[in-house]
């Protein structure tokens, strides 16, 4: 990011990692995130479904951006992850709620879904809020 103020859409764009495994921010409101990923064939593991940490990696930068829409910086200190249906070829969609806004152990669940609204996996985490304020002016 160059010159300061952004928006946290923006912001959350340099992870690199996400954006190169597809990931796309929708929607950025306080306490929720919307995101999806396209699962295509580089994204299958050996069983011919989607691979978990592809699945993780989806919930972690909605996690990010709802952890992170209070506008200071938020990571994570720890993350479950739930697989209950298997992932197949299309989008699959990340809605994160932060279930408790709190000023520095907030707690975030992310409901993954597929394209028939089928629910795929479920994702706890609990972030650490730190005091600093995060460079941007915005959400979206
Ligand atoms: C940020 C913080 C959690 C706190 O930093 P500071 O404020 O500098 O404070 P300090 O490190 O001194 O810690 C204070 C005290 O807390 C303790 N403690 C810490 N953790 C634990 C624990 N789990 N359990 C128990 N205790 C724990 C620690 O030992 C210390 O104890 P002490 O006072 O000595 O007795 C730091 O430890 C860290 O980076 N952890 C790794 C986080 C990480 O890499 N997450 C994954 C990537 S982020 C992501 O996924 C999403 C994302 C994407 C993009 C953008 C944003 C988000």
């Amino acid at each position: 990011m160059e010159g300061g103020m952004a928006t946290l859409k923006e912001f959350l764009k340099s992870d690199r990692f996400a954006t190169c495994a597809g990931v796309e921010l929708l929607e950025i409101k306080p306490g929720y995130a919307h995101a999806r990923m396209e699962v295509t064939d580089r994204h299958l593991n050996g069983g011919g479904v989607c691979q978990g940490g592809a699945l993780f990696t989806l919930a972690d930068l909605a996690f990010a951006a709802v952890a992170n829409s209070r506008k200071k910086l938020t990571l994570s200190v720890n993350a479950n992850i739930t697989f209950l249906r298997p992932a197949k070829l299309g989008y699959v969609y990340a809605e994160a709620v932060e279930v408790f806004n709190h000023h520095r152990i907030p707690f975030v669940e992310v409901k993954i879904t597929d394209e028939q609204g089928e629910l795929i996996a479920v994702f706890t985490s609990s972030g650490y809020r730190k005091e600093s304020d995060l460079p941007v002016d915005a959400l979206e």
